[in-house]
């Protein structure tokens, strides 16, 4: 194929990772948070990739918002769509992969959609249609503890059959394994959404050929690196920029394990750390001026850490008392607010955890889109926006990085 591949990600920090896929395959990438205005001057390229903000809220938003993504990405020549959501599957009982999938299928004319969450790199395998997080099934994962998208099954046809009435089918992985012509023959004939087992970078790549010339793919950042090495043949770009300068203070709502261990180096590191309480603070812009008050009573801090990052009991508690969304909007209202005041104050270097965080991160901020810079570990590139002076992001998704990385993004 020639033309643009253009992507829709059901998260901010799903973006930069399929982003990240996109140009590692070769693919000269841009990203935008939200659909950008139909003026937007582009630069060359050969993949776009629209971040959303679309993995928990309404099922009717998710679809709304996806589509006009796909009409944006069409008017820019994107012959094919690839729709990004997570790779361990974080959706609603009801929703939203199936309907934002139902929506663009029919939208796109896709009889078939090939698809799989699997992305080795990151530790996630799908095997009989079961995900896979390291050695764990995703339910008995920290998944399951997820504050907006709690994920109490493994089993993906299952989870998928309950938000979709689409017939579902699953390739398994001895038929991935007996090769391209196999999995060809496997689906053929069949229409409807098709989960196919994946296990390695390989069978991903074999994946990409299979579906190089599809309307619509589906999948996390593992496909989507198949399916731009399909695209390219696998001719690399030249790395990215250099890793930016400055002031960095680090914003973390993430509570995945991951990011709790990374909080848990920061804090062993003496880094300056302030603690969003919204139980006892339950107001944004109080929450807020607190916290810039407290950035502005330090002195010579390195890579000071803002968090509200909770283990689960504790974020159960504070969720029993204030609600689920309520506690969410009242900390990324706040959040926003202080990534706001930090960039006011000259902070050059935003490193945020957590994907529902970086979207209020950057949609506080007002940025529109960047380029794809340096990655800071892998699937966390660094990202320069266009236009005004904002600060670079490194938009961390909440179970990636070493236990090490949101203190190295911020180190002087
Ligand atoms: N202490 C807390 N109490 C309640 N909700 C919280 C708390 N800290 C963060 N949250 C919310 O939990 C969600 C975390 O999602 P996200 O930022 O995507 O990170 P992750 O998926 O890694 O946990 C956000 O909506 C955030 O505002
Ligand atoms: O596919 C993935 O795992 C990531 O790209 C992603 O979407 C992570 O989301 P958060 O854990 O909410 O950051």
């Amino acid at each position: 194929m020639t033309g643009v591949l253009g992507a829709i990600a059901d998260d901010f920090t799903g973006a930069t990772d399929v982003a990240v896929a996109f140009r590692r395959g070769g693919l000269r990438t841009l990203l935008f948070f939200g659909v950008p205005p139909e003026a937007e001057v582009l630069p060359p390229h050969d993949a776009i990739v629209i971040a959303l903000k679309s993995r928990a809220i309404p099922a009717a938003d998710a679809v709304s918002s996806s589509m006009e993504a796909l009409e944006w990405l069409r008017n820019r020549n994107a012959e094919q769509i690839y729709f990004k959501y997570c790779s361990t599957f974080d959706s609603t009982p009801r929703g939203n992969i199936g309907p934002v999938l139902d929506a663009l299928s029919q939208a796109t004319s896709s009889s078939r959609v090939l698809m799989t969450p699997s992305s080795p790199e990151h530790g996630r395998t799908q095997y009989q249609g079961h995900l896979f997080v390291g050695d764990t099934l995703l339910a008995e994962s920290p998944l399951r503890d997820h504050p907006a998208t709690p994920m109490t099954d493994s089993h993906l046809p299952r989870l998928l059959r309950a938000q979709t009435t689409t017939p579902v089918f699953l390739v398994t992985h001895d038929v991935v394994r007996r090769g391209e012509t196999a999995v060809r023959e496997a689906i053929d004939g069949h229409s409807g959404y098709v989960l196919v087992d994946a296990l390695t970078e390989e069978d991903l790549r074999l994946l990409g050929r299979v579906a190089v010339n599809s309307p619509l793919v589906a999948g996390a950042a593992g496909l989507a690196a198949g399916l731009a090495t399909a695209r390219t043949s696998g001719t690399p770009l030249a790395s990215g920029t250099h890793a930016p300068t400055g002031p960095a203070v680090v914003l973390s709502g993430s509570c995945s394990a991951r990011t709790l261990e990374q909080i848990a180096v920061m804090l062993r590191l003496g880094r300056p750390a302030h603690r969003l309480d919204p139980v006892a603070t339950p107001d944004p812009d109080a929450l807020a001026a607190g916290a810039l008050a407290w950035y502005d009573s330090l002195t010579d801090a390195v890579g000071p850490l803002v968090y509200s990052s909770s283990n689960p009991a504790d974020l159960q508690r504070t969720q029993e008392k204030l609600g689920v969304a309520r506690s969410a909007g009242i900390l990324e209202e706040a959040t926003g607010l202080i990534a706001l005041g930090l960039a006011g104050r000259g902070v050059r270097r935003l490193v945020a955890a957590g994907g529902e965080t970086s979207g209020a991160i950057v949609t506080a901020l007002g940025v529109r889109g960047g380029v794809i810079g340096s990655e800071a570990a892998s699937g966390v590139p660094w990202i320069h926006p266009v236009g005004d002076r904002h600060p670079a992001l490194l938009l961390k998704s909440g179970n990636f990085g070493e236990p090490d990385l949101l203190a190295t993004a911020s180190a002087s």
